[in-house]
């Protein structure tokens, strides 16, 4: 550790209140070192941190956190704020298992308001805050920080569409870097470019800055920035079409967003006005940090890198993703029928589109940070005679389980849904962990469920699913896949039809996806103890193997291992598909317990929950020695 650092001396919000604007900005270095050699060691948010550093100082230096509440969106460019909020300590141990959380974490400190990691929820929050504080006759000031990507998530428009009708004070400011994980899309994008670029913003920019000038203070200019001004000053501040301010929201002309003062005195002025401003800010993703202004996509979120050259430290990994298979796959289906179209929510190269896009640019779309709309719209184009293909993570697609079962399956439509990061995902922790789908997809009728158990089986998935028709998921997990050989043509599976991998006769294991290799280490560790275990790939989620189901009555012990949880899940289909054919036994369903799951490497977190082969062997072997009447 330097021993001169300021970073070292602030151990709380308060203490930015006593440095300049210089100082600030050495601050704003200091951190940056900071985040790049903690991530450099444990991977993280890198671009987005970076490019907010000066935002978060800025309210910091401002606000008085925790009673004026800071609201993150996503919360992954909120590193910042982790290291003026007394958590330098700790830093190092950002996103590992029992370190400090990659996203804001009200149990972790009390400047952290919600438990952040989904987008585009922040408005709705702070906007929550708001009314508690006007309810309680409070006095504590509210901002959100949220990106120009988030932003145009459904959930924030219509939070700023209530914010225009509330007429409540409360800042939302915007940082506009053109950037979600790839480039930004849509047309608000567009609109703020041209608020960036326009002709007329420029005109308006310099007016304000002589008018500022002449005045001898942007502070003082801006402190008559109140709602009793408002018509007078905004000539200076917004062109005429900003839509925010046709929603009732005062809007700043964009603000360099790595000027610490000029953020400090515009957001000290603002927080002066009556009712909802948005300050509009710009930045560079990645900020400071070359390797990352140069790549901000990689940079996004990156495993541990070495500083120098910014290239990822790689793991030797024989097997390529889950990911990068489906992605492949769905491209050589995309050549034999060209109905299929390609649809992400602003995860291109997460979901493994980026082939995909590469080649057939227009059948692919990117819907932008907007699950909701991304499914609403593959119903429309399976309407339209397309084949859409969704490609959404586990835990983002919750919020779209009304637009997959009303628009999509109540119509049974050809639609697949092919739902990545499926089971617990590592590092982001439970904001993040794809822990429901096996509820949230089987509930749903018409739906057929899928859950490969290695690459091979994805790929027949993939093609199964277009074969078939109807509304269909397919769940696969993060990360390098098995590394069984390829198919050199998919074929379809046989609906609701198991595979059996390994007899035995003492217990049946009835394992879903990856669960199926760990099944099999279980049933080897079982048999080195005299237990011989059947272990049945059972493929389908839904429909569901009613003949393995009652072969598995028929041993000592039916045992289900699935990736997600087990109240309501897959294990609980089974028993409840005993009990429709009369049958009973005795039965241990796995899975994710009804709590949630922390942050930390996959493989831990499995072995945390029993889900690795030694907890699955030890909880059939338990089992089965407390219920031997002898
Ligand atoms: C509901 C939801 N969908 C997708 C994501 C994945 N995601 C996290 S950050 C991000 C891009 C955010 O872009 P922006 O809000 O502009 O912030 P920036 O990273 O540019 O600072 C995406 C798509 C998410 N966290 N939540
Ligand atoms: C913040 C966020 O939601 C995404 O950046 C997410 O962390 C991506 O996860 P993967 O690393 O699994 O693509
Ligand atoms: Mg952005």
């Amino acid at each position: 550790m330097n021993d001169s650092r300021i970073l070292d001396i602030v151990s709380s919000p308060a203490d930015l209140k006593l440095l300049d604007d210089e100082e600030l900005s050495i601050l704003a270095q200091e951190i940056r070192e900071e985040i790049v050699t903690a991530t450099s060691q444990t991977g993280g948010h890198v671009a987005s941190s970076l490019g907010a550093v000066e935002i978060i100082l800025a309210a910091h230096a401002v606000l008085d956190c925790p009673h004026d509440k800071l609201v993150f969106d996503v919360g992954h460019q909120a590193y910042a704020h982790k290291l003026v909020t007394g958590r330098l300590d700790e830093f190092r141990t950002l996103r590992t298992y029992g370190g400090l959380s990659g996203f804001p974490k009200p149990g972790e400190s009390p400047y952290d308001v919600h438990p952040s990691g989904h987008a585009s929820d922040s408005l709705s929050v702070a906007l929550g805050l708001a009314k508690a504080r006007d309810l309680t006759g409070d006095d504590q000031r509210v901002v959100a920080i949220i990106g120009d990507a988030a932003l145009s998530g459904g959930m924030a428009f219509e939070a700023l569409n209530h914010i225009g009708q509330a007429q409540t004070p409360l800042v939302v400011i915007l940082n506009d870097n053109e950037m979600s994980i790839s480039r930004n899309v849509g047309a608000l994008m567009k609109h703020l470019g041209y608020m960036r670029a326009s002709t007329q913003y420029r005109q308006t920019r310099d007016s304000l800055q002589e008018a500022l000038e002449s005045s001898g203070a942007v502070g003082n200019a801006l402190a008559n920035f109140g709602r009793n001004v408002k018509e007078s000053m905004k000539q200076f501040i917004i062109p005429r079409s900003m839509i925010f301010e046709q929603l009732g929201i005062l809007c700043t002309a964009p603000i360099d967003g790595h000027d610490i003062k000029a953020l400090r005195e515009t957001l000290a002025a603002v927080l002066e006005t009556d009712g909802p401003v948005l300050m509009h800010v710009v930045t560079r993703k990645g900020a400071g940090y070359e390797p990352a202004v140069r790549n901000p996509e990689k940079f996004h979120g990156i495993a541990p890198f070495d500083i120098a050259t910014g290239e990822v430290k790689k793991k030797p990994c024989s097997a390529p993703s889950y990911t990068s298979v489906f992605g492949r796959a769905l491209v050589e289906e995309a050549r034999r029928d060209e109905r299929i179209v390609a649809i992400t929510a602003a995860m291109k190269d997460g979901t493994g589109l980026s082939p995909f896009a590469e080649e057939f640019p227009d059948r692919f779309v990117d819907a932008g940070i907007a699950e909701e709309h991304a499914v609403g719209m593959a119903s429309g184009l399976a309407i339209g005679g397309r084949k859409p293909v969704v490609a959404i993570y586990s835990t983002f697609l919750q919020r779209a389980i009304d637009q997959m079962a009303i628009n999509n399956a109540l119509a049974d439509l050809d639609v697949v849904f092919a739902i990545d990061r499926a089971g617990v995902v590592g590092e982001d922790g439970p904001t993040h962990h794809g822990m429901y789908d096996l509820v949230y997809t089987r509930m749903v009728p018409n739906m057929r469920v899928l859950a490969p158990s290695d690459e091979a089986e994805l790929v027949h998935a993939l093609h199964t699913a277009l074969a078939l028709g109807g509304p269909f998921a397919i769940r696969y997990p993060r990360g390098a896949a098995e590394g069984v050989p390829l198919p050199e043509q998919p074929r379809v599976l046989e609906e609701g039809k198991a595979r059996v991998m390994r007899e035995g006769d003492d217990a049946a294991i009835l394992a879903f996806g990856r669960m199926v290799p760990r099944a099999l280490g279980a049933a080897e560790l079982l048999a080195e103890r005299g237990i011989e275990a059947r272990v049945v790939d059972m493929r389908w989620a839904k429909p569901l193997d009613a003949h393995e189901i009652a072969r598995a009555a028929q041993t000592k012990l039916l045992v289900t291992v699935e990736g997600g949880v087990i109240e309501g899940g897959v294990g609980e289909g089974v028993l409840g598909e005993l009990a429709r054919q009369g049958l009973s036994a005795p039965a241990l369903t796995l899975g994710i317990p009804d709590r949630f799951v922390p942050q930390g490497k996959s493989d831990d977190l499995l072995c945390d929950l029993g889900l690795d082969a030694e907890g699955i062997a030890a909880s059939v072997e338990r089992r089965l020695a407390s219920s031997n009447p002898f």
